[in-house]
């Protein structure tokens, strides 16, 4: 099982989930209340220390702006937030190789319709385009397309999950005290949060860090 800790914006932050063992960090360029410049995040990877993948959130996806973002940056991974142009992830993969990784955000509008029949279909279209790598399900709610700290409806989303396809990442309102009844529903193949290991917007609270991980690879490891 992965886990992402996202919407980060400092170095101590950054380096405390590695440390602390997450396989990813995320950096939010989209508009946030964690919001931060590629060249702030270049000044974080270029001091971070240990393995992990750095990734980009990006919901303007021009691609030469996202271009020169992942080399600014120093991203190892992106993560498609918004839903632009097609031919991105291709113009992606051919600029920068396998070695740049590619999740595409598909979201799952809190209080509609259920829209599994629909999500599945889409995860199937982008594994066809084989220039994506992972799939992650997030919450919208209203405009808010991301960091909205709110679950989606996980029992309507298990078929979703079980689906054949492409690793599934479930983002959305997880936290310490909800991560593994989330891992023992979905069971995804990642998990991602922002607000839920937060003290304030912006700031990572280090014990619920250090919980969300620690719970989130003790579910890993009895499912
Ligand atoms: O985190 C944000 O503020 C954010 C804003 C706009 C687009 C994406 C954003 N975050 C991307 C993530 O991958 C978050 O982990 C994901 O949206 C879950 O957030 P949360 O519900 O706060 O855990």
């Amino acid at each position: 099982m992965w886990v992402k800790i996202c919407a980060n914006t400092n170095l101590e932050d950054t380096q405390l989930a590695l440390d602390l063992g997450a396989d990813a960090v995320g950096f939010v360029f989209a508009p946030s209340s964690r919001r931060v410049t590629p060249e702030q995040v270049g000044e974080i990877t270029r001091r971070l220390t240990g393995p992990g993948e750095r990734v980009g959130v990006f919901q303007t996806l021009e691609f030469a702006e996202m271009r020169n973002a992942v080399r600014t940056a120093g991203l190892t991974g992106v993560q498609l937030h918004g839903e632009g142009d097609p031919a991105l992830p291709g113009l992606l993969k051919a600029e920068f190789g396998p070695s740049l990784t590619i999740a595409q955000t598909l979201h799952w509008v809190v209080d509609a319709e259920n829209a599994t029949d629909e999500l599945l279909a889409r995860v199937s279209a982008l594994q066809a385009t084989g220039h994506v790598d992972r799939v992650l399900i997030d919450s919208k709610v209203g405009s808010a397309l991301g960091g909205t700290g709110r679950t989606f409806d996980w029992k309507a989303a298990a078929r979703l999950f079980a689906g054949p396809g492409l690793p599934m990442i479930v983002a959305g309102g997880l936290g310490p005290g909800n991560v593994t009844e989330a891992m023992t529903r979905l069971k995804p193949w990642g998990v991602d949060v922002a607000s839920g290991v937060e003290g304030i917007p912006g700031k990572k609270d280090p014990e619920r860090l250090r919980q969300f991980i620690e719970r989130a690879r003790t579910a890993r490891e009895s499912l």
